[in-house]
């Protein structure tokens, strides 16, 4: 059994790493759909109420209340036949970081995607998405994401992969963590 986390700022290619795991056939548990989820039950649009409700989550349920509650997803998924492995994308800090490893041990991975706030701001911009979420500007969701434990979690990762080279040579390198294993992009 494997479990392969994510953590990385806004634009730094966590959606692309999720990509190619599920074109490998690897089940993706988002822990954005946690949030997008919890919005919905409480009658409010996601698309303008998600940075809220994370944080609501957090203060009513403790800190790591959004990985608690992605923990029975990524275990149903485990228990699919012919999986053995999952990829978490998204962690948002430290205190995820210690459920996880509480829950799955070494079986868990922590994969930081790193990228300069310039060459982030950029691809979002491409992207076509908005480059705001909720009227944030990239740098105020940096904040708030550093501001949860993020940079904690990124300082204790298994392996940083740095994504600033072709889209192609990242997702490559994505490839080689499900064939080969997280150790062997070291
Ligand atoms: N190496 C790269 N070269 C060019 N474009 C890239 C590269 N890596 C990612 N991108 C593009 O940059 C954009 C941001 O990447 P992605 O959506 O994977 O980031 P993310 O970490 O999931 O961001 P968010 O947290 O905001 O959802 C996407 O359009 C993606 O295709």
């Amino acid at each position: 059994m494997t479990v392969i986390g994510t953590v990385g700022l806004p634009g730094s290619g966590k959606g692309e790493a999720a990509e190619v795991a599920r074109e490998l056939g690897v089940p993706v548990v988002t822990m954005g759909d946690v949030i997008r989820r919890e919005c919905r039950d409480r009658g409010l649009d996601p698309a303008s109420h998600h940075g809220e409700i994370a944080q609501a989550l957090r203060e009513e349920d403790g800190p790591a209340a959004i990985a608690e509650r992605s923990l029975p997803l990524i275990e149903e998924r485990l228990a699919d036949e012919g999986t053995d492995t999952v990829l978490v994308d998204g962690l948002r800090s430290d205190v995820e970081l210690d459920a996880f490893r509480d829950r799955f041990g070494d079986d868990f991975h922590l994969l930081s995607i790193e990228a300069p706030f310039e060459v982030r701001r950029e691809r979002i911009t491409d992207r076509g998405r908005d480059d705001t979420e909720d009227g944030e500007s990239l740098r105020e969701r940096d904040e708030r994401e550093l501001g949860f434990g993020m940079g904690e979690a990124m300082e204790r990762a298994d392996v940083t992969i740095e994504n600033t080279d072709t889209l192609e040579r990242f997702r490559r390198r994505i490839r080689t963590v499900f064939d080969e294993g997280p150790e062997a992009v070291r």
